[in-house]
């Protein structure tokens, strides 16, 4: 069953279309990755699908819904957690705190936030810091608590916006471990992601955008073996 169909999206600012014709369909279940070189409308789809932009055209249908339209507060009530490239967490509270403030998209009680946040700093490994200030986070454990506060929020669909970006390679191998764990938790992700080695290792259907444009979708070794793919990723002008 398809948690995610998104049909023949268009969306462009001004006279630079960052979204064209885009159609993809996420089973439940599913990690599925998107990539594509820099500045390729990546999380400009992301921003669409969580309704941070509306898009021109085109449906984005989630467990049924057509979801356009609808603001960030209540497709994150629907089931649809994001985390941000940028990740700015309130340093001066503490790791708890921050996850918890995710569990308060879907409780009013405090007690009940507390012991979900409490689970999911268990699961992404955050257990033995989650009393520090999250200033003081090193880069790793920033980005799990990203992932911890989108968790916390019980998504039925997550997304995850270069979440391995800055790790070193015994970093990415946990990350890649957590991840597949998320899934295990019967959370479908749909994951943005520059670091291949781990799009090879988790994804089971890939989706590559070059300049807004989808350009292949298949398995990772197909769209890996496929030369346009290859092209765009070596700065060919394939559009000339
Ligand atoms: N709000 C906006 N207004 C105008 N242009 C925008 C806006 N947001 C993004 N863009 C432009 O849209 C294009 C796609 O940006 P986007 O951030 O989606 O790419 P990306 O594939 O996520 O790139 P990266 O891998 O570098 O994060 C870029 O040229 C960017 O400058």
């Amino acid at each position: 069953m398809a948690v995610l169909e998104i049909q023949n999206l268009n969306k462009s600012f001004g006279g630079l279309t960052v979204t064209k014709n885009l159609s993809i369909s996420v089973q439940e279940g599913q990690i599925f990755g998107v990539i594509g070189p820099n500045g390729a409308g990546k999380s400009t789809l992301f921003n669409q699908i969580s309704g941070y932009i509306r898009p021109d055209s085109g449906s984005i249908v989630f467990n049924d819904k057509n979801i356009v339209g609808k603001p960030p507060y209540e497709l994150c009530r629907e089931g649809i957690g994001r985390t941000f490239q940028i990740v700015k967490p309130f340093g001066s509270k503490t790791v708890l705190y921050n996850v918890a403030v995710g569990a308060f998209a879907r409780t009013n009680s405090r007690s009940e936030a507390l012991q979900k946040a409490e689970e999911v700093v268990k699961l992404v490994g955050l257990e033995s810091r989650k009393d520090l200030l999250a200033k003081n986070l090193t880069i790793v454990d920033r980005k799990r608590l990203e992932v911890a506060k989108a968790l916390a929020t019980q998504p039925k669909l997550i997304l995850l916006d270069e979440v391995l970006a800055g790790l070193t390679p015994s970093e990415v191998d946990e990350a890649v471990e957590l991840i597949r764990r998320i899934q295990q938790s019967g959370v479908t992700v749909l994951m943005i992601e520059h670091v291949m080695r781990a799009v090879m290792a988790l994804c089971e259907r890939v989706l590559v955008i070059s300049y807004g444009e989808p350009i292949a979708e298949g398995t990772p070794q197909e769209v890996t073996q496929n030369p346009q793919v290859i092209s765009a990723y070596l700065g060919d002008d394939h559009h000339a």
